[in-house]
């Protein structure tokens, strides 16, 4: 599809373009001083090349890098800058080092300490935070537009590097335009927006906002799939200092008879984040997210944010702002350093072909290893296609007596929140860290042959009052993006994923900032070619790309 290219204007303002592979419609962008317009033309409807269609480049190009599936699709991920950023690094470990005001501070250090599972010594900001909170620091409060990019690997703490720098500069209105403030405090208005796709990822990054609400004294809101419009008009009378929303929840303000202006309440929107972005940005979201984004044309900062950035995604946001700074780290596109990667191949004895067989072997193997003695386990079984989750969870549950629950998106708002709230919250602590009396404690070591899976069989894990229980989730892509499966173990990619992205996400639901994990992953005859590598790629620490 050839690209509609419009004139770039000298002064970095750019008209019109055709977003390529996502949009329908030619995106118009213009800026004025210190605010976005984004005005859509009504460019001629293009036919989507679906994305099967579009022949696999790194096919034809053979193995350049670590490609991976029908196409590798993600962005080589040279970080800019690798030698400062270093350097920048490892001078900055306290987030007093910081320009970020002592108030924000003590906030940031209070959802670290509620939330974080790492109990390293002391609280320190990851490399996404330290280079995104230094670069946003420097221009904060310039009127006019900025666009960033943030991107690094899963489980980085990403979340805080764009929140920190939206606290600061909501405080820092109030602080240093107190006019400005004094005019707004009590109006009904929105001061900035956090659009997310999922209402499960509403909630996350709700639960996060609002503890900012005590030391902060702001205003948050969660605007999610049962959240009421009059919930909602009571909080916006209150102002809404942060909102967390998705695309399609901010356009249906425009559909609230109560609302008249509702251009108006977004109209003192200055700093707005979009997670998990290359979602958002994809052909399936693009034209709420346009349009989410239309609704609000006097921010002075946008935030993207992912943990990959497609090919396309890049091309699009380049093309879109070509202003837009991205900020990586050199992990991105890297698989969590602490993640070990196992392989079975379900087309090998014992499991002759069946891979529910191999599934079962690898949960029996986590029951019994020893891992987590004292505490809950649990799974995560991501399978690619919705229609196969039932099955698997019947399988599970019926044939081999596991507690497993399958969750995909034809599941109520309510049936996703209670069926996913076991895995989300920290592990269960079963009982006191018994102690187990060394002596009789023996371990055996069981290879499952032709894999690279160990089963390590502890007594110690099998008596009665010790036995660790195993809850298992069988669901989808839908619940791989962003979700902050706490303290979760083990990952089973009971489909090899079909592309790059879907791998990076779904292994990384486990070994989350510096915890350990395990991804395994069931293999057949017509997948092991493509993932034969991958084991090594994660312990070489080389990107998938
Ligand atoms: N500086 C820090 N020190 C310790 N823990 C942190 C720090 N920053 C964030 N965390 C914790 O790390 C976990 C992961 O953070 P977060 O969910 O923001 O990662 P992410 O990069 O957004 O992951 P994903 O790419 O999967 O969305 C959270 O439990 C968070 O509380």
């Amino acid at each position: 599809m050839k690209l509609l290219k419009l004139p770039l204007n000298p002064l970095g303002l750019y008209g019109g373009l055709l977003v390529r592979n996502y949009a329908k419609r030619a995106l118009k962008t213009e800026r004025s001083r210190g605010s976005l317009k984004l005005a859509s033309s009504v460019g001629p409807k293009k036919k989507i090349r679906s994305r099967n269609s579009s022949k696999d480049k790194s096919e034809s190009k053979g193995p350049k890098s670590f490609r991976y599936g029908n196409f590798g699709g993600l962005k080589d991920s040279v970080s800019s800058n690798g030698e400062g950023n270093e350097r920048l690094l490892s001078k900055i470990t306290d987030f007093d080092q910081l320009k970020i005001l002592p108030s924000v501070r003590t906030a940031v250090r209070q959802i670290i300490e509620a939330e974080s599972l790492y109990q390293g010594n002391e609280i320190i900001p990851s490399p996404i935070q330290v280079m995104s909170i230094k670069r946003m620091a420097s221009r904060l409060m310039d009127p006019k537009l900025q666009v960033h990019a943030i991107a690094a690997e899963t489980g980085s703490g990403k979340t805080l590097a764009y929140l920190v720098p939206l606290l600061d500069y909501l405080k820092r209105q109030e602080v240093e335009f107190p006019e400005l403030w004094e005019s707004l405090k009590d109006k009904a208005v929105i001061r900035s927006v956090i659009l997310v796709p999922t209402h499960e990822l509403v909630t996350q990054v709700h639960d996060t906002v609002s503890k900012t609400e005590g030391v902060l004294g702001l205003h948050t809101y969660k605007w999610g799939a049962g959240s009421p419009y009059t919930e909602f008009l009571d909080k916006v009378k209150e102002r809404i200092d942060i909102l967390v929303t998705t695309p399609a929840k901010l356009l249906s303000l425009f559909n609230i008879r109560m609302i008249s202006r509702a251009d108006k309440l977004l109209s003192h929107v200055k700093f707005m984040a979009l997670d998990e972005a290359d979602t958002l940005m994809d052909q399936s979201w693009i034209e709420e997210t346009h349009q989410a984004i239309r609704k609000m044309p006097n921010a002075n900062h946008v935030v993207f944010c992912s943990a990959t950035i497609p090919t396309e995604f890049n091309k699009t946001l380049d093309r879109l702002f070509p202003t837009l700074v991205s900020i990586t780290t050199p992990r991105l596109h890297k698989l969590p350093s602490m993640l070990e990667f196992k392989m079975i191949d379900a087309s090998l004895n014992p499991y002759k072909g069946s891979k529910i067989k191999a599934l079962a072997q690898t949960l029996y193997a986590i029951v019994n290893d020893g891992t987590e003695l004292d505490y809950e386990k649990r799974c995560i079984v991501f399978v690619n296609e919705k229609k196969d989750v039932p099955g698997v969870v019947e399988k599970l549950s019926k044939t081999y007596g596991h507690d497993c629950v399958g969750l995909t998106g034809s599941d109520t708002a309510e049936d996703r929140a209670t069926k996913i709230k076991t895995f989300l919250d920290p592990p269960r602590l079963l009982r006191s860290a018994t102690t187990r009396n060394s002596k009789d404690r023996n371990v055996r070591r069981v290879k499952v042959p032709d894999s690279n899976v160990t089963i390590v069989y502890d007594n110690a894990a099998r008596t009665e009052e010790t036995k660790s229980p195993l809850k298992v989730l069988v669901t989808t892509d839908l619940m791989a993006r962003g979700l902050n499966f706490k303290g979760v173990r083990n990952v089973i990619l009971y489909d090899v994923p079909k592309t790059s992205i879907d791998l990076v996400h779904r292994a990384g639901r486990t070994g989350r900032m510096r915890q350990s994990g395990r991804v395994f992953m069931i293999v057949e005859k017509s997948t092991k070619s493509w993932a034969r590598a991958i084991p090594k790629v994660v312990k070489k620490n080389i990107a998938i790309s």
